[in-house]
Protein backbone atom coordinates (compact mmCIF):
# COMPACT_ATOMS: atom_id res chain seq x y z
CA UNK A 1 0.00 0.00 0.00
CA UNK A 2 1.36 3.43 -0.88
CA UNK A 3 1.71 5.81 2.06
CA UNK A 4 -0.88 8.52 2.63
CA UNK A 5 1.33 10.28 5.16
CA UNK A 6 5.08 10.32 4.89
CA UNK A 7 7.55 12.22 7.06
CA UNK A 8 11.26 12.22 6.28
CA UNK A 9 13.77 13.54 8.79
CA UNK A 10 11.06 15.93 9.97
CA UNK A 11 12.21 18.53 12.49
CA UNK A 12 10.00 21.27 13.95
CA UNK A 13 11.26 23.96 16.28
CA UNK A 14 9.44 26.62 18.29
CA UNK A 15 12.03 29.33 18.90
CA UNK A 16 14.72 27.43 20.76
CA UNK A 17 12.75 24.25 21.54
CA UNK A 18 12.79 21.31 19.17
CA UNK A 19 9.26 19.88 19.42
CA UNK A 20 10.01 17.15 16.88
CA UNK A 21 13.36 15.85 15.71
CA UNK A 22 14.44 13.61 12.89
CA UNK A 23 11.02 12.01 12.53
CA UNK A 24 10.69 9.57 9.62
CA UNK A 25 7.53 7.54 9.25
CA UNK A 26 5.24 6.23 6.60
CA UNK A 27 1.54 5.56 7.15
CA UNK A 28 0.00 3.21 4.55
CA UNK A 29 -3.41 3.98 3.03
CA UNK A 30 -6.47 2.55 4.74
CA UNK A 31 -4.90 2.35 8.19
CA UNK A 32 -6.30 3.66 11.45
CA UNK A 33 -3.26 4.90 13.30
CA UNK A 34 -2.99 5.64 17.00
CA UNK A 35 -0.57 8.45 17.82
CA UNK A 36 0.38 8.18 21.47
CA UNK A 37 2.91 9.75 23.80
CA UNK A 38 3.08 11.73 27.02
CA UNK A 39 2.28 15.43 27.33
CA UNK A 40 4.61 17.52 25.23
CA UNK A 41 5.74 14.52 23.13
CA UNK A 42 5.10 16.36 19.86
CA UNK A 43 1.81 14.77 18.78
CA UNK A 44 -0.02 18.02 18.01
CA UNK A 45 3.12 19.37 16.38
CA UNK A 46 3.29 16.37 14.02
CA UNK A 47 -0.38 16.77 13.14
CA UNK A 48 -0.03 20.50 12.54
CA UNK A 49 2.99 19.90 10.33
CA UNK A 50 1.08 17.24 8.34
CA UNK A 51 -1.72 19.69 7.49
CA UNK A 52 0.66 22.54 6.73
CA UNK A 53 0.03 24.65 9.84
CA UNK A 54 3.73 24.49 10.78
CA UNK A 55 6.75 24.73 8.54
CA UNK A 56 9.52 22.13 9.03
CA UNK A 57 12.94 23.36 10.11
CA UNK A 58 14.42 20.22 8.63
CA UNK A 59 13.18 17.36 6.47
CA UNK A 60 9.58 17.31 5.35
CA UNK A 61 6.14 15.77 5.58
CA UNK A 62 3.83 14.94 2.71
CA UNK A 63 0.19 13.89 2.46
CA UNK A 64 -0.89 12.06 -0.70
CA UNK A 65 -4.33 13.53 -1.41
CA UNK A 66 -6.35 15.75 0.89
CA UNK A 67 -6.30 15.89 4.68
CA UNK A 68 -8.94 17.09 7.13
CA UNK A 69 -7.94 18.07 10.64
CA UNK A 70 -10.07 18.19 13.78
CA UNK A 71 -8.23 20.21 16.42
CA UNK A 72 -8.23 19.34 20.10
CA UNK A 73 -10.86 21.96 21.03
CA UNK A 74 -13.19 20.90 18.16
CA UNK A 75 -13.72 24.41 16.89
CA UNK A 76 -17.40 25.03 16.10
CA UNK A 77 -19.30 28.31 16.29
CA UNK A 78 -21.44 28.33 19.42
CA UNK A 79 -23.96 30.79 17.97
CA UNK A 80 -24.56 28.62 14.87
CA UNK A 81 -27.05 25.82 14.53
CA UNK A 82 -25.75 22.46 13.26
CA UNK A 83 -27.39 23.27 9.89
CA UNK A 84 -25.52 26.62 9.81
CA UNK A 85 -22.26 24.76 10.40
CA UNK A 86 -23.01 22.54 7.39
CA UNK A 87 -23.82 25.59 5.24
CA UNK A 88 -20.52 27.12 6.33
CA UNK A 89 -18.72 23.91 5.42
CA UNK A 90 -20.41 23.73 2.02
CA UNK A 91 -19.40 27.29 1.18
CA UNK A 92 -15.79 26.80 2.16
CA UNK A 93 -15.15 23.33 0.78
CA UNK A 94 -15.31 22.46 -2.92
CA UNK A 95 -15.55 18.68 -2.27
CA UNK A 96 -18.36 19.02 0.28
CA UNK A 97 -20.78 16.08 0.50
CA UNK A 98 -23.92 17.58 2.07
CA UNK A 99 -26.05 14.45 1.71
CA UNK A 100 -23.65 12.22 3.60
CA UNK A 101 -23.22 14.82 6.36
CA UNK A 102 -27.01 15.11 6.80
CA UNK A 103 -27.38 11.31 6.78
CA UNK A 104 -24.59 10.89 9.26
CA UNK A 105 -26.05 13.39 11.72
CA UNK A 106 -29.52 11.84 11.36
CA UNK A 107 -28.00 8.43 12.10
CA UNK A 108 -26.41 9.89 15.22
CA UNK A 109 -29.69 11.49 16.29
CA UNK A 110 -28.26 15.03 16.22
CA UNK A 111 -30.97 17.53 15.14
CA UNK A 112 -29.86 20.00 12.47
CA UNK A 113 -31.72 22.86 14.15
CA UNK A 114 -29.90 22.39 17.48
CA UNK A 115 -27.58 25.25 18.45
CA UNK A 116 -23.92 24.23 18.77
CA UNK A 117 -23.95 25.70 22.29
CA UNK A 118 -26.68 23.18 23.19
CA UNK A 119 -24.72 20.09 22.12
CA UNK A 120 -23.19 17.66 24.60
CA UNK A 121 -19.42 17.04 24.45
CA UNK A 122 -19.96 13.79 22.56
CA UNK A 123 -22.33 15.42 20.06
CA UNK A 124 -19.86 18.28 19.55
CA UNK A 125 -17.17 15.74 18.74
CA UNK A 126 -19.51 13.96 16.34
CA UNK A 127 -20.42 17.20 14.55
CA UNK A 128 -16.74 18.15 14.25
CA UNK A 129 -15.92 14.71 12.81
CA UNK A 130 -18.93 14.93 10.45
CA UNK A 131 -17.73 18.33 9.20
CA UNK A 132 -14.26 16.93 8.58
CA UNK A 133 -15.61 13.85 6.77
CA UNK A 134 -18.00 15.88 4.59
CA UNK A 135 -14.96 17.34 2.83
CA UNK A 136 -14.21 13.75 1.66
CA UNK A 137 -10.59 13.72 2.81
CA UNK A 138 -8.13 10.92 2.04
CA UNK A 139 -6.61 11.38 5.49
CA UNK A 140 -8.58 12.29 8.62
CA UNK A 141 -6.42 13.69 11.42
CA UNK A 142 -7.98 13.93 14.86
CA UNK A 143 -6.18 15.53 17.79
CA UNK A 144 -7.51 13.86 20.95
CA UNK A 145 -11.05 13.40 19.65
CA UNK A 146 -12.03 11.53 22.81
CA UNK A 147 -10.71 13.97 25.42
CA UNK A 148 -13.33 14.97 27.99
CA UNK A 149 -15.88 12.45 26.73
CA UNK A 150 -17.54 9.85 28.94
CA UNK A 151 -16.86 6.17 28.14
CA UNK A 152 -20.08 5.73 26.19
CA UNK A 153 -19.48 8.82 24.04
CA UNK A 154 -15.85 7.72 23.45
CA UNK A 155 -17.08 4.38 22.24
CA UNK A 156 -19.71 5.99 19.99
CA UNK A 157 -17.22 8.40 18.41
CA UNK A 158 -14.73 5.61 17.70
CA UNK A 159 -17.46 3.37 16.32
CA UNK A 160 -18.72 6.06 13.97
CA UNK A 161 -15.18 6.71 12.68
CA UNK A 162 -14.73 2.99 12.09
CA UNK A 163 -18.00 2.88 10.10
CA UNK A 164 -16.54 5.52 7.75
CA UNK A 165 -13.32 3.55 7.35
CA UNK A 166 -15.31 0.43 6.47
CA UNK A 167 -17.40 2.35 3.91
CA UNK A 168 -14.67 3.94 1.86
CA UNK A 169 -10.95 4.40 1.36
CA UNK A 170 -9.99 6.54 4.33
CA UNK A 171 -6.84 6.71 6.43
CA UNK A 172 -7.12 7.98 9.99
CA UNK A 173 -4.49 9.36 12.36
CA UNK A 174 -5.74 10.04 15.86
CA UNK A 175 -3.98 10.97 19.05
CA UNK A 176 -4.98 9.89 22.51
CA UNK A 177 -3.58 9.48 26.00
CA UNK A 178 -5.83 6.51 26.71
CA UNK A 179 -4.42 3.49 24.94
CA UNK A 180 -7.34 1.26 25.89
CA UNK A 181 -9.64 3.50 23.78
CA UNK A 182 -7.61 2.64 20.71
CA UNK A 183 -7.11 -1.06 21.20
CA UNK A 184 -10.20 -2.23 19.35
CA UNK A 185 -10.08 0.19 16.45
CA UNK A 186 -6.51 1.07 15.55
CA UNK A 187 -4.27 -1.17 13.46
CA UNK A 188 -1.20 1.06 13.32
CA UNK A 189 0.81 2.48 16.22
CA UNK A 190 2.98 5.58 16.33
CA UNK A 191 4.72 6.41 19.62
CA UNK A 192 6.34 9.79 20.14
CA UNK A 193 8.35 10.63 23.24
CA UNK A 194 10.13 13.91 23.93
CA UNK A 195 9.97 14.90 20.27
CA UNK A 196 11.48 11.62 19.06
CA UNK A 197 9.73 8.86 17.16
CA UNK A 198 10.00 5.58 19.06
CA UNK A 199 7.59 3.25 17.29
CA UNK A 200 5.80 3.18 13.96
CA UNK A 201 4.29 -0.04 12.71
CA UNK A 202 1.44 -2.49 12.30
CA UNK A 203 0.02 -3.23 15.75
CA UNK A 204 -0.48 -6.95 15.16
CA UNK A 205 3.10 -7.36 13.94
CA UNK A 206 4.48 -5.28 16.80
CA UNK A 207 2.66 -7.37 19.40
CA UNK A 208 3.85 -10.59 17.73
CA UNK A 209 7.50 -9.58 17.60
CA UNK A 210 7.65 -8.51 21.25
CA UNK A 211 7.64 -10.66 24.38
CA UNK A 212 7.09 -9.96 28.04
CA UNK A 213 9.57 -12.05 30.03
CA UNK A 214 9.39 -12.78 33.73
CA UNK A 215 11.98 -14.71 35.63
CA UNK A 216 14.44 -14.68 38.52
CA UNK A 217 16.94 -11.84 38.74
CA UNK A 218 19.76 -14.11 37.58
CA UNK A 219 18.01 -15.17 34.33
CA UNK A 220 19.99 -14.08 31.29
CA UNK A 221 18.73 -12.47 28.13
CA UNK A 222 21.79 -12.47 25.92
CA UNK A 223 21.10 -11.97 22.25
CA UNK A 224 17.69 -10.29 22.60
CA UNK A 225 16.91 -6.62 22.24
CA UNK A 226 15.70 -5.42 25.65
CA UNK A 227 13.21 -2.58 25.32
CA UNK A 228 12.69 -2.02 29.04
CA UNK A 229 13.43 -3.85 32.25
CA UNK A 230 11.90 -3.79 35.73
CA UNK A 231 13.28 -5.47 38.80
CA UNK A 232 11.09 -6.17 41.81
CA UNK A 233 12.55 -8.14 44.71
CA UNK A 234 13.96 -11.32 43.25
CA UNK A 235 12.01 -11.04 39.99
CA UNK A 236 12.89 -9.40 36.72
CA UNK A 237 10.33 -8.36 34.13
CA UNK A 238 11.35 -7.36 30.63
CA UNK A 239 9.82 -6.26 27.41
CA UNK A 240 12.00 -7.60 24.60
CA UNK A 241 11.91 -7.50 20.84
CA UNK A 242 12.86 -10.68 19.09
CA UNK A 243 12.87 -14.38 19.90
CA UNK A 244 12.69 -16.03 23.31
CA UNK A 245 16.16 -16.14 24.93
CA UNK A 246 17.50 -19.68 25.51
CA UNK A 247 17.54 -19.42 29.34
CA UNK A 248 14.72 -21.84 30.42
CA UNK A 249 14.00 -19.83 33.57
CA UNK A 250 12.05 -17.21 31.59
CA UNK A 251 8.28 -17.31 31.35
CA UNK A 252 7.17 -15.55 28.19
CA UNK A 253 4.00 -14.15 26.66
CA UNK A 254 3.14 -11.52 24.09
CA UNK A 255 2.36 -8.05 25.44
CA UNK A 256 -0.94 -6.18 25.20
CA UNK A 257 -0.98 -2.83 23.44
CA UNK A 258 -0.80 -0.83 26.66
CA UNK A 259 2.17 -2.87 27.94
CA UNK A 260 3.98 -2.37 24.65
CA UNK A 261 3.42 1.39 24.70
CA UNK A 262 4.40 1.69 28.38
CA UNK A 263 7.54 -0.37 27.80
CA UNK A 264 8.74 2.06 25.14
CA UNK A 265 7.70 5.20 27.02
CA UNK A 266 9.69 4.02 30.04
CA UNK A 267 12.81 3.72 27.88
CA UNK A 268 13.01 6.75 25.59
CA UNK A 269 16.23 5.43 24.05
CA UNK A 270 14.49 2.28 22.70
CA UNK A 271 12.89 2.27 19.27
CA UNK A 272 10.98 -0.09 16.99
CA UNK A 273 11.11 1.48 13.58
CA UNK A 274 11.34 0.05 10.11
CA UNK A 275 14.94 0.09 8.96
CA UNK A 276 15.74 2.62 6.26
CA UNK A 277 15.98 0.94 2.86
CA UNK A 278 19.34 -0.68 2.28
CA UNK A 279 20.34 -0.92 5.96
CA UNK A 280 20.80 -4.41 7.35
CA UNK A 281 19.86 -5.49 10.88
N1 LIG B 1 3.38 27.49 20.31
C1 LIG B 1 4.41 26.93 20.97
N2 LIG B 1 5.45 27.68 21.36
C2 LIG B 1 6.50 27.13 22.01
N3 LIG B 1 6.59 25.82 22.31
C3 LIG B 1 5.57 25.03 21.95
C4 LIG B 1 4.43 25.54 21.26
N4 LIG B 1 3.58 24.51 21.03
C5 LIG B 1 4.17 23.40 21.56
N5 LIG B 1 5.35 23.72 22.10
C6 LIG B 1 6.28 22.78 22.74
O1 LIG B 1 6.57 21.74 21.83
C7 LIG B 1 6.60 20.48 22.46
C8 LIG B 1 5.59 19.53 21.81
O2 LIG B 1 4.26 20.02 22.06
P1 LIG B 1 2.97 19.33 21.46
O3 LIG B 1 1.80 20.21 21.78
O4 LIG B 1 3.20 18.97 20.05
O5 LIG B 1 2.90 18.00 22.33
P2 LIG B 1 1.71 16.94 22.52
O6 LIG B 1 2.32 15.59 22.42
O7 LIG B 1 0.61 17.25 21.57
O8 LIG B 1 1.26 17.23 24.00
P3 LIG B 1 -0.16 17.04 24.73
O9 LIG B 1 -0.36 15.58 24.90
O10 LIG B 1 0.06 17.73 26.04
O11 LIG B 1 -1.21 17.70 23.88
C9 LIG B 1 6.36 20.74 23.93
O12 LIG B 1 7.60 20.85 24.56
C10 LIG B 1 5.64 22.07 23.94
O13 LIG B 1 5.91 22.78 25.13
Amino acid sequence: MSPVLEATGLGIRYRRTWALRDCSLSLPAGRVAALVGPNGAGKTTLMHAAVGLLRPRSGGVRVAGTAAFVAQDKPLYDGFSVADMLTFGRRTNARWDQASAVDRLAGLGIPLERKVSGLSGGQRAQVAVTMALAGRPDLLILDEPLANLDPLARHDVMRSIMAEVADRELTVLLSSHVVSDLEETCDWLIVLNGGRLQVSGDIEELLQEHLVLTGPREATAAGVRVVSERRTGRQTGMLVRGPLPPDPRWRARHPGLEELVMGYLRSPESAALPRPAGVDA
